[in-house]
């Protein structure tokens, strides 16, 4: 069943069908029904559920290249966000039963329940090469009774969905209206914590935003306030906040609209400490007039090497990101402070004259290292010093 043909094995109930025409037959997990998108893939090998959750994927069907995924089930902690953005998922092997001492739901379930549609029985080497040879592509996956597929149309469907170039789509998974946030990061044998004793007030942008980060914020020692993409930068003082926090989201930063990098003109030109996360430094990049460009090969794994300019010290980070900020095209006042170890990406900068700075990876984990915790506590040094000054 791992060969790319045209001819279904006899029991295929999944196919996964790219917009280039290659077909993979395969046995389909979770909902069933056809699902289109960017086809990625992420090579980490913990966290599939913060990774089907993170709201930076809408659009998108994740291929793991781990072949053992679903083995620890799921569980109500690890979610980054309720409704999974995340179009569907390929996988290697089919789930086995779970076994872990925190899981309640087999993947197979969990997934079905969210409506999350997947195949499994592929070779996600096959679909990693092809993907690093030939750059992104779309693709559609389709799980239903076996012998049913309309491999013709399904053809066509891959072949004229969308590009995710051009495409607005944290609009489409920011909250609905501002809340407030004291969840502090999980530990064992504690689960998640509470901030009672905040020492200073962050807004958080949602553009898409991970739980995790808005825990590592509380954490940290903010009081966070969330409120939507579309918060005008008015709306975002008037809670009068000591930091503003610019979060990762889905799609392509140059197609959001008029609600994101106009506001964060303004927001900077404040002088409050502020710090952007993935989708939240592609856009404080556009807000300095730097540019963005897809990527030939996006990141998207927990074991991304990232070197800190500023220390020299050397990171390993998660990562989930398939554009990327131009580096020559940052301006006068922008340091470059992180670059990848893999491809010399830009992975982080700081404005000179503002304290301003923003990492093109994801400092919150959820999967992946904790090595970049530090970035937080960064933040709330600035926000403490900044208040000190003030
Ligand atoms: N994780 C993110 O915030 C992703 C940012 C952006 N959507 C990208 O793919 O580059």
């Amino acid at each position: 069943m791992q060969e790319a043909s045209n001819s279904p094995a006899l029991a295929a109930t999944a196919a996964l069908v790219l917009a280039d025409g290659t077909v993979f037959w395969g046995l389909g997990v979770g909902a069933r029904g056809i699902a289109e998108g960017e086809l990625c893939f992420n090579t980490s090998i913990t966290g599939y559920q913060e990774i089907l959750t993170d709201p930076s994927y809408a659009g998108q069907i994740i291929t793991f290249t781990f072949p053992h995924i679903g083995n620890v089930g799921t569980n109500d902690e690890d979610l980054e966000t309720t409704t999974p953005a995340a179009r569907g998922f390929v996988l290697k092997a089919l789930p086995t039963e779970p076994s872990n001492f925190r899981s309640t739901r087999r993947l197979q379930d969990w997934t079905a329940a969210h409506g999350l549609i997947g195949i499994a029985g592929v070779d996600t080497r096959r679909v990693t090469r092809l993907l690093r040879d030939k750059g992104p592509q779309n693709a559609v996956i389709w799980h239903g009774e076996a012998g049913s597929a309309d491999l013709d149309a399904l053809k066509a469907q891959a072949k004229a969905a969308p590009s995710l170039e051009g495409l607005d789509l944290a609009i489409t998974v920011t909250c609905a209206q501002t809340y407030a946030w004291d969840e502090t990061p999980w530990e064992l044998g504690q689960g998640f914590g509470r901030q009672e004793s905040p020492r200073f007030k962050v807004v958080a942008v949602d553009y898409g935003a991970k739980r995790n980060i808005l825990r590592c914020l509380a954490g940290t020692g903010a009081e966070v306030v969330v409120v939507p993409a579309t918060a005008t930068a008015d709306e975002i003082l008037a809670h009068e906040p000591d930091g503003i926090f610019l979060s990762n989201g889905p799609g392509d930063p140059a197609a959001t609209g008029e609600y994101a990098v106009p506001q964060i003109r303004r927001l900077i030109e404040t002088g409050k400490p502020t710090f952007g996360i993935c989708l939240g430094h592609q856009l404080l990049a556009l807000a300095v007039g730097a540019s963005t460009e897809k990527m030939d090969r996006g990141h998207r794994g927990a074991n991304q090497p990232v070197k800190d300019l500023t220390t020299g010290k050397v990171e390993i980070t998660s990562q989930n990101h398939g554009f990327r900020v131009v580096a020559s095209s940052l301006p006068a006042n922008a340091e470059v402070t992180h670059v990848s170890l893999f491809d010399d990406t830009l992975e982080g900068f700081r404005l000179t004259d503002r304290p301003v700075f923003a990492v093109q990876y994801h400092p919150e984990a959820s999967p992946g290292p904790k090595d970049s915790h530090y970035l937080f506590d960064r933040f709330a040094r600035l926000i403490e010093k900044t208040k000190t000054d003030a």
